[in-house]
């Protein structure tokens, strides 16, 4: 099989390293600034201690379309607002029988792939864990989960493809239900803006409870929305998906000892957010809080502490506003007490 990863950053990087490390044949597209810092090799590590490399995938830089000829499974792993962009500039790879993997965060980003490639089929991926690169050429998982492939029936030939990529360094599944998938992973990820508006390291902000009671609320919309849809969330961390704003509530003395595994994330990860944001880039938010506040409106239901998230992420995009935010300073522009929204 002939892989390609079109638009290998963090996570496509990574997959990209597996894909080499499994002996795949893999040529990821790259910006030319990556193509330098990783034609040395790329190294794989993670919070666990495994280790691989150096890996030469082979690299594509700005070039790549000179010899570009249809492969058989196409990764896309640039950001949701880049996806489109991304699937019309990786048509010289896709042919008829290209299957195209979809890995972004949030819901509703592969939507607009489906829309170009009609015919083609088209899947989603769910990635859980944290990938940061530690040093030129070296990229590291700093958290848990398995990369979760979409399963379409049960006739499905996806468990090859599952089976070549699950290792100790990538632990890799397949799902049916993967809107549910998609929200149970949406429902952590709302975390990312107050990440990136604090502009702290995720442990940090999970062992301070003023962050905890933001995240505690936004969660709580978001599990309106899926209650309303009827939406079963798969169980994603030790605490089940409806649990977790009353964990999250908790004093720190208690969550401290009662989430202790949420805690167990190497101390430097940061959310995808916090990287775009601090690096002068347009975020997901959109697709993140932005899907639950659409879905809320649309339902009749209440949604404005995501409404304020959303609003403060875009006034930081906008230049008008400075990450680095506190905890009360947060909890004063949503108006928060007690934990709850007024
Ligand atoms: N990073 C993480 O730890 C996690 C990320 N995710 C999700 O995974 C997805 C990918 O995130 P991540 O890997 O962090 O993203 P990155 O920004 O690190 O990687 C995307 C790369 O693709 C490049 N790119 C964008 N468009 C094109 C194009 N048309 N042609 C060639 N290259 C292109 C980007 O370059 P440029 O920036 O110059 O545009 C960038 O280098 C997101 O949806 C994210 O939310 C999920 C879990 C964890
Ligand atoms: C893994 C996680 C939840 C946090 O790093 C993430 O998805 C992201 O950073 O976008």
């Amino acid at each position: 099989m002939q892989h390609v990863v079109f638009g290998a950053g963090l996570i496509g990087g990574y997959l990209g390293g597996v894909l080499a490390h499994r002996s795949q044949s893999v040529s990821l597209v790259v910006r030319d600034s990556a193509r330098e810092r990783w034609q040395q090799g790329v190294r794989l590590s993670d919070y666990q201690g495994h280790q691989a490399g150096p890996l030469y995938p082979r690299l594509l830089g700005s070039n790549w379309r000179a010899d570009a000829k249809p492969c058989d499974v196409l990764w896309l792993t640039v950001k949701c607002t880049q996806l489109a962009q991304a699937a019309m500039d990786a048509q010289p790879l896709i042919g008829p029988q290209t299957k195209i993997f979809c890995c972004q965060n949030g819901v509703g980003s592969e939507s607009l792939v489906k829309a170009i490639y009609p015919h083609n089929q088209v899947r989603r991926v769910i990635v859980p864990f944290n990938v940061v690169e530690s040093a030129p050429g070296c990229l590291h998982r700093g958290s848990e989960g398995q990369l979760t492939l979409e399963c379409l029936s049960e006739k499905d030939e996806i468990g090859e493809l599952v089976t070549l990529l699950d290792c100790a360094l990538m632990p890799a599944g397949s799902a049916e239900d993967m809107l549910a998938l998609q929200w149970a992973k949406l429902q952590l990820n709302l975390g990312n803006a107050v990440n990136a508006l604090a502009d702290i390291p995720v442990k940090s902000m999970l062992e301070e409870q003023g962050y905890r009671l933001i995240l505690a609320a936004l969660m709580d919309e978001l599990l309106s929305v899926c209650k309303a849809r009827q939406l079963r969330l798969p169980k994603l961390t030790k605490v089940p998906a409806r649990w977790l704003p009353f964990v999250l509530r908790l004093p720190n003395w208690l969550f401290l000892r009662v989430a202790s595994a949420m805690l167990e994330i190497d101390p430097g990860v940061r959310t995808s957010m916090w990287w775009d944001l601090k690096q002068g880039k347009d975020s997901e938010i959109a697709y993140l809080n932005g899907a639950v506040i659409e879905q809320a409106l649309s339902l009749g239901l209440d949604c404005k502490v995501n409404q304020v998230i959303v609003m403060l992420v875009h006034q930081v995009e906008q230049g008008k506003l400075k990450i680095g935010m506190s905890a009360q300073q947060l909890q004063e522009c949503i108006g928060l007490k007690g934990g709850r929204s007024h």
